[in-house]
């Protein structure tokens, strides 16, 4: 038996310039996506034919450790298992072990090896950021699950297996295998270029409510509003992800799937002017007086429902999310980060 830890950060997109849909159901996509220091942690036991054992996972208030028994009968071939913690007030979300992505990067990749085993795959996966908040949560464990399975299977981490396979999970996956700041292309999972990445403060603001992506996508194609050739010009010629201009046109669709979303935006604005203007005088200034117009500084989250603000110091952040705590969002502060999915040393 053998266990790993692994990190699986959160990101956001800077730009999103959703293109047209293409024949495959996808649409074309140019993104710089910018990873979070928020992440999820998660723990990766290989148990082998023959063996027996006994894991202490952590369980719920009432039984904080539990034991887990894992056997691998022989003949069994690959299984995979996954007991999800659900950290910081976030709402566990009904993922099957079939359905959960990290579960189902770990088949793909022994499917694409060949690697028939008898062998059982355990993950623990510690919850911390939210689901269908445009954060790319389920795509990161998958990214995270791909360089867990290969660390255990002894298969180098650069082997273009492991793009293969994240690149058919799903279109975010490939993005944590590289972190920090990327522009990608296509459907958003073909690295383009890599830009020295940001690192301020920054608060995530999610409503109760969620967003399916592929609702998001369908809102957007009822009324296409695309980037121009201007800013993607942009995007080419920066070095450094602070010159990326916030961009997203999956924020008009999302408002109108879900106008909690203009009440956050509303929530912004009013917090950072009235009387708070040290809170993030940055949003402040910019906000102007047109409640239609998004503060600066501050973007949705990829297909949403979250949204990030930009902050210009840790007391600004920890300031912004009490408030929005108060008013009854799920709130976060976190920073811009280099990090992407990784093994933790032992
Ligand atoms: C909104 C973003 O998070 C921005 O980074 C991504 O584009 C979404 O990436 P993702 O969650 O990994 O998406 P996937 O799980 O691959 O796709 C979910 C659904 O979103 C839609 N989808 C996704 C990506 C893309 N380039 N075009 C799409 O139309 C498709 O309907 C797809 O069936
Ligand atoms: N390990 C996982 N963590 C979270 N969600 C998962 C996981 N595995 C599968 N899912 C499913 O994926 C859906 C999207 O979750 P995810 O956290 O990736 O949302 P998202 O951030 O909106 O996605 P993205 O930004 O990639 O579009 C969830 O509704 C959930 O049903």
């Amino acid at each position: 038996m053998q266990t790993i830890n692994l990190i699986a950060p959160a990101k956001v997109n800077l730009f999103l310039g959703v293109g047209r849909l293409q024949p495959d159901g996808y649409h074309e996509v140019t993104t710089v996506m910018q990873a979070l220091a928020l992440h999820d942690t998660i723990h990766m036991t290989l148990v082998s034919s023959g063996e027996q054992v006994v894991l202490a996972e952590p369980c719920d208030e009432a039984q904080p450790i539990r034991e887990h028994t894992i056997e691998v009968p022989a003949g069994s071939g690959l299984s995979v298992s996954v007991n999800m913690q659900w950290r910081e007030g976030i709402a566990p979300a009904d993922i099957t072990d079939q359905d959960n992505l990290a579960c189902r990067a770990v088949r793909v990749l022994a499917r694409l090896m060949g690697r028939t085993n008898d062998e059982h795959v355990r993950l623990v996966i510690e919850k911390h950021i939210p689901p269908q908040s445009g954060l790319g949560g389920g795509s990161s464990d998958a990214a995270a699950a791909l360089i867990g399975a290969a660390a255990l299977w002894n298969v180098d981490p650069t082997d273009q297996v492991i793009y293969q396979a994240a690149q058919e999970i799903g279109a975010d996956t490939a993005f944590f295998l590289h972190g920090g700041s990327a522009l990608l292309e296509g459907r958003g999972d073909i690295l383009r270029k890599r830009y020295r990445s940001r690192s301020e403060q920054v608060v995530i603001i999610r409503p109760a409510e969620g967003i399916s992506t592929a609702q998001a996508y369908r809102t957007f194609d009822k009324a296409p509003v695309y980037s121009c050739d201007d800013m993607l010009a942009v995007l080419h010629d920066a070095t450094d992800a602070s010159e990326i201009p916030l961009y997203n046109n999956l924020q008009a669709p999302a408002e109108l799937l879900l106008p909690a979303l203009s009440d956050v935006k509303g929530f912004i604005r009013n917090t950072t002017r009235a009387g708070n203007a040290e809170v993030n005088s940055t949003v402040a200034d910019s906000a102007g007086e047109d409640d239609s117009v998004a503060p600066k500084d501050c973007l949705l989250c990829g297909s949403g429902s979250a949204t990030f603000v930009v902050c210009e110091s840790l007391e600004a952040a920890h300031a912004l999310t009490a408030a929005a705590r108060l008013a009854g969002y799920w709130a976060r502060a976190t920073s811009f980060s280099s990090i992407r999915a990784a093994q933790l040393p032992r």
